[in-house]
């Protein structure tokens, strides 16, 4: 059973503000099963939402909704980045990952996804595994990314994990007018699903890699890895890993860890990686720009997952998916050169290349169905 959460400091007035650019929040909570969840939806502009689904031990219901909040306004910005037709949309469910898991959660959990009829997709994300959907899956058909004799397309970290792979080439290049990945030095933060896939490639192609988890089974287990295969693998204690001296650090854990008490820490030249939402605030993008530190993107570089979960749809197709993945490095080098030469931070050069197409499309809705439904829901 999830853990009691601290009250709530937030009122009904000051809800209604904080979601005030969200078009839907749905609260969900399942007594029998211990359920306690939020699905948000930002924009379906672009398409119904899809996002994945976030399992963390969250202290307080307000810390809960802020994350799924950001979570999924970034969703919207990746989809319209990677020219996906979705819309922004993610959960969280509240609960530790390691102790609150069980199938009547997930099933529970899959009756209100599929209580909104499409509006909103899902699947993993830091916490959840392709076996939970499996569960969910029994109760709704809007789950994508589950093992593939489920019918889904299987592991989306693998195409995160190979997007991040392309967003260093991409940094490399900008920065050193050589795209490849061996013989720099990278700080990982986290060796999860992504980062475990990201520092083996890194590893495998002889680069030099710190990295930090929280949990010592997952670093013996990179231990080994880096003896079997070779590479120079340095473990460091996770409070270290801002103090690393490296080329690119590579945060793939949790959200909010570029901020005010890490930037002056840092000694990388750039960061890119796959954790979504590492700025804790935008002005932190021209924090990092003032040091010297170029940042790519978070929604464009850990893109991957969601270009093959998208293209699900389509029937899987893991060519098609890599294609797509690789556009993440020309994608980012646009932004990179189109950021240098309109003198503004990659975030905002980034938004700015997404919000117009968001707006493109909303102009488009509205002109030809006088709605704001998708276009390829329009039967008639
Ligand atoms: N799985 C995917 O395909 C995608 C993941 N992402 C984002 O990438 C990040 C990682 O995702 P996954 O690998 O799927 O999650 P995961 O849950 O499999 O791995 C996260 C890892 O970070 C570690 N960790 C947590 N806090 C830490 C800390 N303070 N210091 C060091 N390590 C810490 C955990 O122990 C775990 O091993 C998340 O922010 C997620 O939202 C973004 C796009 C797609
Ligand atoms: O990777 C996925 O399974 C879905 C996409 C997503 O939630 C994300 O990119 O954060």
């Amino acid at each position: 059973m999830a853990k009691q959460l601290e009250k709530s400091s937030v009122g009904s007035d000051d809800l209604f503000q904080k979601i005030a650019h969200h078009e839907q929040v749905i609260f969900c909570n399942d007594p029998a099963s211990g359920l306690k969840a939020i699905i948000a939806i930002h924009d379906t502009t672009l398409g119904p939402a899809l996002g994945g689904t976030r399992m963390y031990p969250y202290e307080s219901l307000d810390e809960a909704l802020e994350d799924v909040l950001r979570l999924s306004e970034g969703m919207t910005y990746k989809c319209a980045a990677a020219d996906i037709d979705f819309g922004g949309g993610k959960a969280v469910i509240i609960g530790d990952p390691k102790k609150d898991k069980s199938p009547a959660l997930f099933r529970a959990f899959g009756q209100y996804v599929q209580s909104l009829n499409g509006r909103f997709y899902t699947g993993t994300d830091m916490g959840t595994t392709m076996d939970d959907f499996v569960h969910a899956l029994k109760e709704t058909h809007f789950i994508n990314g589950v093992p593939e004799q489920y019918g889904g397309s299987g592991d989306s970290s693998i195409p995160t994990a190979q997007g991040v792979i392309y967003a260093l080439q991409a940094t490399n290049q900008y920065l050193f007018g050589s795209d490849s990945i061996s013989g720099r030095t990278y700080a990982i933060q986290g060796l999860g699903k992504v980062g475990y896939k990201v520092a083996e490639q890194l590893l495998a192609a002889g680069a030099e890699v710190y990295a930090t988890d929280i949990h010592e089974d997952i670093l013996d287990s990179m231990k080994d890895k880096s003896a079997q295969q070779g590479g120079s693998l340095t473990i460091v204690k996770s409070d270290d890993i801002y103090q690393v001296e490296a080329d690119v650090f590579v945060p793939c854990a949790m959200g909010g860890v570029i901020n005010d008490e890490t930037i002056p820490q840092l000694k990388v030249k750039a960061i890119a990686g796959s954790a979504n939402n590492q700025l804790k605030e935008l002005h932190h993008a021209r924090a990092l720009s003032e040091k010297g530190i170029l940042y790519a993107p978070d929604y464009i570089v850990n893109a991957g997952g969601l270009i093959q979960v998208a293209d699900e749809l389509y029937g899987p197709n893991k060519d098609r998916v890599l294609l797509k993945t690789k556009g993440i490095y020309r994608s980012l080098l646009e932004i990179f050169k189109q950021a240098e030469l309109d003198c503004m931070t990659t975030v905002e050069a980034a938004n700015r290349k997404c919000q117009q197409r968001i707006e493109e499309q909303r102009n488009r809705n509205g002109f030809f169905t006088r709605g704001r439904r998708p276009k390829w829901m329009i039967k008639e």
